[in-house]
């Protein structure tokens, strides 16, 4: 299951959410419609409660919209089901969640968490081409450390180049930069843009304006819509 290159990263049409709870019916999302790009970093941006976890969610297959269609690498997200999902997902979208801690394995060296997002995305990358990748994002000498080793913003530019290895369509990132300093962050944007030049398309949610200063492009929600 490769990924068209000529496809977008990921789309959405017209996608609604609504969470049915006890206490009755939250609508998260309305009638949105986006498109990721690839090769580019977009930012989903909106006031608490906007709809950007929830849109993030859709758009990296672990949820699926009420109505409206959602696409990743150009495959069709709807009806397939569970197996095909998590083919999907296994192959075209990595997920960058906010603590970087959460993002590797901690008895892993950071050259192991490579090789080990590469083999789960059924993917034969040579060893120098994850050394390389290390080397781009100031990794290098850092090949044989676990993550206790390495600084909160080190480990989340790991779980950058984890992302990417392999050749997914999408990167989704929801608060990415929350528990790191400046400096950290904007390494982990660098590191972000730099790698999204190879053809993945990253999409973010934040509220961090270090976030949107590096972003391509932004989709901007309100109450669930596009604003
Ligand atoms: N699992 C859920 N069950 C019920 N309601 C939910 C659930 N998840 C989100 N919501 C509601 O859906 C709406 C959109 O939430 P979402 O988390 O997508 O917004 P957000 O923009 O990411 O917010 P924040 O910036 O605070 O993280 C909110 O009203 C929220 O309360």
């Amino acid at each position: 299951m490769s990924a068209p290159a000529e496809h977008p990263a990921a789309a959405c049409v017209d996608v609604v959410k609504t969470y049915r709870t006890a206490s009755g019916s939250v609508p998260a999302l309305t009638d949105v419609t986006c498109t990721v790009p690839r090769g580019r970093v977009t930012c989903v941006v909106g006031p608490s409660g906007s709809g950007k976890s929830s849109l993030l969610r859709l758009l990296a297959c672990v949820d699926s919209p009420d109505t409206g269609s959602v696409s990743v690498g150009g495959h069709a997200v709807d009806g397939l089901g569970a197996r095909g999902r998590r083919r999907l997902r296994r192959r075209q979208v990595s997920y960058l969640f906010q603590r970087p801690g959460d993002n590797l394995l901690p008895y892993l060296t950071a050259r192991e968490q490579l090789r080990l997002a590469a083999d789960l995305r059924g993917a034969a990358v040579p060893d120098d081409e994850l050394v390389d990748l290390l080397d781009r994002l100031g990794l290098a000498d850092r090949a044989g450390h676990r993550p206790a080793q390495l600084s909160g913003g080190e480990q989340q530019r790991l779980a950058v180049a984890c992302g990417v290895v392999g050749g997914p369509a999408l990167v989704v990132a929801d608060e990415p930069t929350a528990e790191l300093d400046t400096a950290a962050a904007v390494r982990v944007l660098e590191a972000m843009s730099t790698l999204a030049d190879g053809g993945v398309g990253f999409v973010v949610s934040s509220h961090d304006p270090r976030v949107m200063a590096v972003a391509d492009g932004f989709v901007r929600l309100d109450q669930g819509r596009l604003a």
